[in-house]
């Protein structure tokens, strides 16, 4: 899914700048003390600024609690932000609802359908509310509950249901689509099904907005990654552009024979206990220098990579809060 070269705002299906999110605690009666706790703020999004481009699928990565789902919430227009400003394809996505939401598939992390209802009733139920739906068959087809289509939702797994909200939102075949944990406890099978038409989706020019917290996915899928914590965005940009400040790494067992006070690794730091780990932003001089240095020698378990974006993401985790 190579992004468009040169976007200019037209490009631009999602927009937030400068986007906070506060909850406020009403006060209570704390019943062991009898004192009253008083009301709190919490500013769980701090200024957040990020665009999702049309044919492109942004991956939203984050620690618990870091403030994605606070954020997604703010895109579908649930809530208004405190500060900031958002435009989902040019509208506010609280004041204009009305023009943005027959255009945007949304799946959030819970949903709920209503129970005495079956897949196939749910599903056509949902499709006479959409202005150009696609059919209801090839849609349950698609995410393989055509033979579940006369089950009651309420009997359905997790699975199946996750993969009936994915129908849903497909349905409208959106301009943009908001996926909050869409394979969350998911099959394989079943998430690369998902991967498959949310791909088919981006080809075809839709901007879609993923949270999740399967790296995997992240990699596979996202022309974008951001990583946020602490209700920051901490990392942003392609895979090869997160990963590229981080560095390479080379580990291998300590070796009994070879003195490591003769290993020259300008540029690296050397962390050494029964293992040598060596961290380089030059992986191939850095390798170089290991080999010649060990010479005939064997090392146990040497291994040598580029930086990965599960490196990354504990390194944004490891931060302290407060400094996010
Ligand atoms: N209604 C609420 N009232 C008060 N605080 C809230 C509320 N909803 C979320 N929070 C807090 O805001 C912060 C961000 O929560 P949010 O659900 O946005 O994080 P998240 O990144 O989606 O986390 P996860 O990956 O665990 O789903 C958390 O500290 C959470 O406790």
């Amino acid at each position: 899914m190579p992004t468009a070269a040169g976007a200019t705002r037209t490009d631009e299906a999602i927009v937030l700048s400068g986007v906070r999110r506060s909850y406020t605690t009403a006060s209570r009666l704390n019943l062991l003390s009898g004192r009253r706790v008083p009301t709190a703020s919490f500013e769980a999004v701090r200024g957040v600024d990020l665009s999702v481009r049309r044919g492109e699928l942004f991956a939203l990565l984050g620690t618990n609690g870091a403030g994605k789902t606070s954020t997604v919430e703010l895109i579908e227009g649930l809530a208004r932000p405190s500060a900031g400003e958002i435009r989902v394809l040019g509208h506010d996505p609280v004041a204009e609802r009305g023009r943005v939401r027959f255009r945007t598939g949304v799946v959030l992390q819970s949903s709920g359908f209503p129970s005495a209802l079956t897949v196939a009733e749910m599903a056509r139920l949902w499709h006479g509310t959409l202005t150009r739906p696609l059919p209801v068959d090839a849609m349950l087809e698609a995410v393989d509950l055509a033979g579940r289509a006369d089950v009651e939702t309420n009997k359905l797994s997790g699975g199946e249901r996750r993969r009936l909200d994915v129908a849903l939102a497909l349905m409208a075949d959106p301009e943009v689509l908001i996926l909050d944990e869409p394979t969350t406890g998911l099959d394989p099978e079943s998430r690369r099904t998902i991967w498959g038409l949310v791909t088919g989706l981006v080809e075809r020019g839709s901007a879609v907005l993923l949270t999740t917290h399967y790296l995997e996915e992240a990699e596979q899928l996202a022309d974008r990654i951001a990583i946020m914590h602490a209700g920051v965005i901490a990392r942003e940009g392609t895979l090869a552009e997160i990963v590229a400040d981080t560095p390479s790494r080379i580990t291998f067992t300590r070796p009994e024979h070879l003195d490591l006070a003769r290993l020259e690794t300008p540029g690296a730091r050397v962390h050494v206990t029964d293992e040598i780990v060596i961290e380089t932003p030059t992986l191939q001089d850095t390798l170089a220098r290991v080999l010649a240095w060990a010479g005939d020698e064997p090392l146990g378990s040497l291994n040598a990579r580029v930086a990965s974006l599960e490196q990354v993401f504990l390194a944004v985790a490891d931060r302290p809060l407060t400094n996010a």
